[in-house]
């Protein structure tokens, strides 16, 4: 079998389209424009090229962007009261604190600082609860574009097992929570899985979330399962030119798509959709905020 490939480059498009037309409506019919706020703290280089992006592609489907990009030594309490006046602020919908933060900082008080119903990341803990429990919540945006993916090539997912490799809280465990949500058979697999390539086999759906390069071999895969490769890493390329590097997922994409019936590339599959679903899970929040019906399409 070659697989499918899912163009999630092109789908994060439809997402922009539909999320555009929203705001437009928002805007026509209510006087609203939904505001983003993006909080930097430091100068990660992989960091700065997110949140410029994050905030060009919050303009560019016509809502507003306030970026906050703070030093590297920023305190934890000069950075709370920056969230606090956030969380105050009528024209603020969504607020983002992009991650990693420097080591001195709490990661995990600072998320919690967030208005959960601000946290458009999807990462305070009353939305993991809320969402662990199938009540209305944000949703991380990874996961929630794997799943709009899933969807789109599937239909339903009712009864396929699911393997999700990785156990973070931004992707492995809400990703499980929601293949679960769309009844699911879901297996959570990590580094202490024991015969991880047969758990792997056993699975319709794979959506690997590890970090490691190219660690799912074509030989893990059922034949026509489809795969959702979140790992974005970067590995040296000697045959591009000494020095230079190239993106590659989690799973060895060509020996995958041999025997899937469908696959996400990387570039251009999974990464694309986190920020798209960032835009969405803002206008989400803003028509919740405004007590307005929400967006059909763009939450889970
Ligand atoms: N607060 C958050 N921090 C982080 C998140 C997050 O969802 N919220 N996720 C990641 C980084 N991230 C967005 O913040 C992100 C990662 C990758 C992509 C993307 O489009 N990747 C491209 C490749 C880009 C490249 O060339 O390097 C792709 O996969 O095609 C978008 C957003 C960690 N932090």
């Amino acid at each position: 079998m070659t697989a499918t490939i899912i163009d999630g480059k092109a789908f994060a498009g439809t997402v922009r389209e539909k999320v555009a037309g929203h705001v437009a409506r928002l805007k026509e019919e209510h006087g609203i424009t939904p505001g983003l706020a993006v909080v930097l703290v430091g100068e990660d280089p992989a960091s700065q090229v997110y949140v410029r992006s994050k905030g060009k592609q919050t303009v560019e489907v016509g809502m507003n962007s306030y970026e906050h990009k703070l030093d590297a030594d920023t305190s934890e309490a000069d950075l709370l009261a920056l969230i606090d006046q956030l969380n105050n602020d009528p024209a603020v919908h969504g607020i983002l604190v992009q991650l990693p933060l420097p080591k001195h900082l709490n990661e995990d008080l600072v998320i919690n600082s967030i208005d959960p119903a601000k946290d458009v990341d999807g990462f305070h803990i009353s939305n993991v609860g809320l969402l662990g429990t199938g009540q209305k919540s944000m949703v991380p945006c990874t996961p929630l574009g794997c799943l709009m993916m899933l969807r789109d090539h599937h239909g339903s997912l009712s009864g396929m097992d699911a393997v999700v490799i990785g156990r973070s809280n931004i992707v492995g465990k809400p990703m499980a929570q929601l293949l679960l949500g769309d009844s699911c058979t879901v297996t959570i697999a990590h580094s202490r899985t024991k015969d991880l390539a047969d758990v792997v086999r056993r699975a319709d759906i794979v959506v690997a979330a590890v970090g490691r390069p190219e660690m799912v071999p074509g030989d893990w895969i059922k034949e026509g399962a489809t795969v959702i490769d979140v790992g974005i890493n970067r590995i040296d390329a000697p045959e591009k030119g000494e020095g230079k590097t190239r993106l590659v997922g989690d799973c060895h994409f060509d020996s995958c798509a041999e025997r899937a019936g469908a696959i996400t590339p990387v570039p251009g599959g999974v990464g694309p959709m986190t920020i798209a679903c960032l835009l969405a899970n803002t206008v989400t929040a803003c028509c919740r905020a405004n007590g307005l019906a929400e967006p059909e399409g763009l939450t889970a």
